[in-house]
């Protein structure tokens, strides 16, 4: 999926920290710094810019992840992509999905948040345990155009948590047809199989 009209430059044609990853989660910044440099581009984070973190107001990833970016993109003058993800729990009704973030608190308590996903899910009769990722990565050019692309991957929910590789709920999922968790794996696996990952590969083939 992209939004509309022509893209108006190619990112890998700007200058090294010229585009901005419009996050403030370090486990993300480093796998979409990882992700850009793959294709040889050198990026600067929101953090690092001391840009300020928005509130997110959109009811869907791909409406957080255009605010974000829209958002870095006037602060900074700069070209920037921003993510929003999150992991949906089929048998509770796609939680915490846009919320994922938010159901681990203002501290950021990830073993709090994979507890109250387990526990909802022992709390519901029957319950299945697959779930999915989402990634919406927004790119906001300054001159105010802006694409999107979404990209997923399928798995199933362990108990209890395995491996300390990743970060949010990385441990506690399994992508289908793998042996180990998103916790467990190599970053260089995660970064083929993963919803950011295939959100990437879309983004290469219209950008880059
Ligand atoms: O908004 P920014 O600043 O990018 O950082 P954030 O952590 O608030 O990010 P989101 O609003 O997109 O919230 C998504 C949450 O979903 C979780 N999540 C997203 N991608 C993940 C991944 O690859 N592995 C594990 N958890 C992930 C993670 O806990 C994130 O905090
Ligand atoms: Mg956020």
């Amino acid at each position: 999926m992209s939004g509309e009209g022509d893209v108006p430059q190619a990112i890998r044609k700007l200058a090294p920290g010229k585009l901005v990853i419009a996050s403030h989660n370090q486990g993300k910044v480093r796998e979409i710094d990882a992700l850009l440099r793959d294709h040889g581009i050198e990026a600067v984070s929101a953090g690092a810019l001391d840009l300020p973190e928005p509130e997110e107001t959109g009811t869907t990833f791909v409406a957080n992840a255009e605010l974000k970016a829209m958002q870095a993109a006037d602060l900074s003058g700069l070209p920037s992509l921003a993510d929003d993800s999150g992991m949906c729990v089929d048998a509770l009704g796609g939680d915490p999905g846009i919320f994922s973030a938010r159901w681990a608190g203002a501290s950021k308590d990830f073993a709090a948040a994979m507890q109250l996903v387990e526990t909802k899910l022992q709390e519901t009769p029957g319950a299945g345990r697959t779930a999915h990722f989402v990634c919406a990565l927004a790119l906001a050019w300054p001159d105010g155009h802006i694409e999107w692309f979404e990209g997923r991957v399928d798995g199933t929910l362990v108990w209890p948590p395995r491996g300390d590789k990743g970060f949010g709920y990385d441990a506690m999922f399994l992508p289908d047809g793998e042996t180990e968790t998103f916790g467990e794996m190599d970053p260089a696996r995660k970064h083929a199989i993963s919803h950011r990952a295939d959100a990437f590969r879309q983004l290469v083939a219209a950008v880059l």
